[in-house]
Order: C-alpha cells, then sequence, then structure tokens
C-alpha cells in the first residue's frame, strides 16, 4: 500500500460548487436506515424518481448491489460490516463532492457504523429511519431471509441473530410499518427539497471576492422559469448558439435581459461566472 504521505491530489479544475450551481441544488448524502424490509431499497427508489423527476442529480447506493460488486468480497461480520459502510462512505463521499444526492440504502445496524457516515460526510450527512418494528419487517419478509434466519440458515441476521440499534439522532423518522409508500416518499421530499435549495455546501461558501449565483438565480433575475427543466428546455431551445454571435446579442433575448447581459459581461461583476456557464451551454447545447 502507497504511503499516504506520498499521495497528492490534483487540484480539481471544475469545483463542487461550479457543479452545484450547474445543478441548482447542493450535492447530500441521505442514509435510509432500519431493519431487513423495513422499506429502505423502496423508498430509495419513489425518493429517487421523484427526484429525477424534478430535474435534480440523484442516485441510489443500495446495501444489496454494493454487495454484489464492490464489497462483493464482504460479508455481516462486525469487521466486514464496518468496511462495507467505510466503503460506502468514501463512495458517497465522491458523489457529494460531484455535486449529486446521494441515496444510501443500507442496514447500517449500529450507532457506531453510521458515525462513519457522520464522520466522512461532515455537514452533507443525513440520516432517515425507517422505523418499522421487528414484527411488521419479519411479516413482510419479502426476501424470505427472516423465514431462513429462523431456521438458522441466516446466522447474524439484522433483528434476529444481531442486533439493530434505532438511531437517536435521526433528521426524520418514517414509520413505514404505518405509511404507505407514497405517504413516506412525499415526507421524504417535503423534509428535503428545502434543504437542497436552501443553499450550497456550508465549505463552498461564495466570498465578497467570488460571489456565486446559481443558474436558476440567473434565470430568475432574467424573468425565466427557474425550475431545472425549464432550464433545460431553454438551452435546447435555443442552442447550440452561433459561434461568432455574441451571448447577448441573441436573438431571443428582450432588451432587458440583453442590457443586464451586456452589463454583467462588461463590467466583470457577480453574475459573471454564471453568465459564462449558461454562454457555454448554449454553444455546446449543454442542459443541466
Ligand atoms: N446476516 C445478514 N444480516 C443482514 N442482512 C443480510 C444478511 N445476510 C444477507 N443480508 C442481505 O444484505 C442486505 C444488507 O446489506 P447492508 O450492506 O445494507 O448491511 S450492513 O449495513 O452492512 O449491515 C439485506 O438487505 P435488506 O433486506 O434490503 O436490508 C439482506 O438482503
Ligand atoms: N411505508 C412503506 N415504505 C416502504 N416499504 C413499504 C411500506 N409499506 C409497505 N412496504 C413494503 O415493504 C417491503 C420493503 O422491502 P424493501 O424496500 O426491500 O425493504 P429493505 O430495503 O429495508 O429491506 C416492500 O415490499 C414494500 O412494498
Amino acid at each position: 500500500m502507497p504511503s499516504l504521505n506520498n499521495l497528492v491530489a490534483p487540484t480539481a479544475s471544475i469545483t463542487r460548487r461550479h457543479r452545484e450551481a450547474r445543478n441548482g441544488h447542493r450535492g447530500v448524502a441521505i442514509l435510509l436506515t432500519g431493519l431487513p424490509a423495513s422499506g429502505k431499497s423502496t423508498l430509495a427508489q419513489g425518493l429517487q424518481a421523484a427526484l429525477f423527476e424534478q430535474g435534480r442529480q440523484t442516485l441510489v447506493l443500495d446495501g444489496d448491489t454494493l454487495r454484489g460488486g464492490l464489497n462483493r468480497d464482504l460479508g455481516f461480520s462486525d469487521k466486514d460490516r464496518l468496511e462495507n459502510i467505510r466503503r460506502a462512505s468514501e463512495l458517497a463521499a465522491l458523489l457529494v463532492d460531484n455535486g449529486q444526492i446521494v441515496i444510501l440504502a443500507m442496514i447500517a445496524p449500529l450507532t457506531d457504523l453510521r458515525a462513519v457516515f457522520a464522520e466522512r460526510l461532515g455537514d452533507d450527512y443525513r440520516e432517515v429511519w425507517c422505523s418499522a418494528s421487528l414484527a411488521v419487517c419479519e411479516s413482510r419478509d419479502p426476501k424470505g431471509h427472516y423465514a431462513r434466519a429462523r431456521n438458522g440458515e441466516l446466522p447474524g441476521f439484522t433483528g434476529i441473530g444481531s442486533p439493530y440499534e434505532p438511531p437517536p439522532l435521526a433528521s426524520l423518522v418514517l414509520d413505514t410499518g404505518v405509511l404507505s409508500v407514497q405517504q413516506g416518499v412525499e415526507r421524504l421530499l417535503a423534509w428535503l427539497v428545502p434543504e437542497l435549495d436552501s443553499g450550497y455546501s456550508s465549505s463552498q461558501e461564495p466570498t465578497m471576492e467570488s460571489p456565486v449565483h446559481s443558474l436558476p438565480s440567473l434565470f430568475k433575475q432574467l424573468g425565466l422559469p427557474d425550475d431545472p427543466v425549464s432550464i433545460n428546455q431553454f438551452v435546447t431551445a435555443h442552442s447550440p448558439l452561433k459561434p461568432d454571435l455574441k451571448l447577448a446579442e441573441a436573438f431571443f433575448w428582450t432588451d432587458s435581459q440583453k442590457a443586464f447581459l451586456r452589463e454583467e459581461i462588461l463590467d466583470d461583476a457577480d453574475w459573471t461566472e454564471v453568465v459564462d456557464e449558461l454562454n457555454l451551454m448554449l454553444r455546446d447545447g449543454r442542459g443541466v
């Protein structure tokens, strides 16, 4: 293994701030934790679909899927579960740094295991407890695991042969034994969306030297719809711009929009960075 002292990370030319500005939302990792069959995977897929529909950048890291590839060398001993979570937390951190909303559907049964996520992801970490009881989960048993565990075929199965410690500090508790799937997804969205829209990573706070405006805020400033789907539609409808045509001279702007863009481009003012970004998107037809 190489010495950590000899590793030098490259400087990123495209930073998290750039990606979040383009996405119009922050990157964040949400752990859905709970007993087997408590609804983690179902809610993760439902939440992902709803966020995707809203034009957001999101993906699911599911314990079962990770264990089929990246973590296929790992079992369910304490040591292996810790390594499972460590790798998932590293992967999630990379993806959050890429501006993604990472939805982790993993049992992560112990407080100490969830602390690995909290420590690695810091302010970018949120915990949701899918709190369906053991009795409810066992009665559902969609994979037949509980029945096998009761027969002694799955020693150390969480909830039967090994413990699940409820998370006392979860940001959100969903009683997945009572709620419908749709109600669960609605509650997740109602809780999460304001957080996504309420500013970006604290480690990337804008400074006086480099004020940051997002693409949505530019669209709002221009009097245009500012949700991700509308921004995509606008870029698709108006690109590619001819190489010799200046952005502010394009036919689709009103006079006041042109005046605003000219001023911002000439003044090298607050909006320059995001105006540049829109310019590039319109040249190559790339949406958000
Ligand atoms: N012994 C034992 N204990 C718990 N779970 C088991 C076990 N053996 C196999 N499985 C299957 O693995 C899925 C859980 O993987 P995770 O990576 O989320 O587990 S952990 O966070 O490392 O505890 C889990 O998926 P879910 O039912 O979706 O939770 C099971 O399908
Ligand atoms: N409120 C709910 N949230 C999530 N799943 C629910 C809910 N109510 C019933 N279910 C059902 O419970 C089962 C949960 O399975 P799954 O999502 O694979 O759980 P886990 O990933 O926690 O093992 C699914 O069959 C799902 O349809």
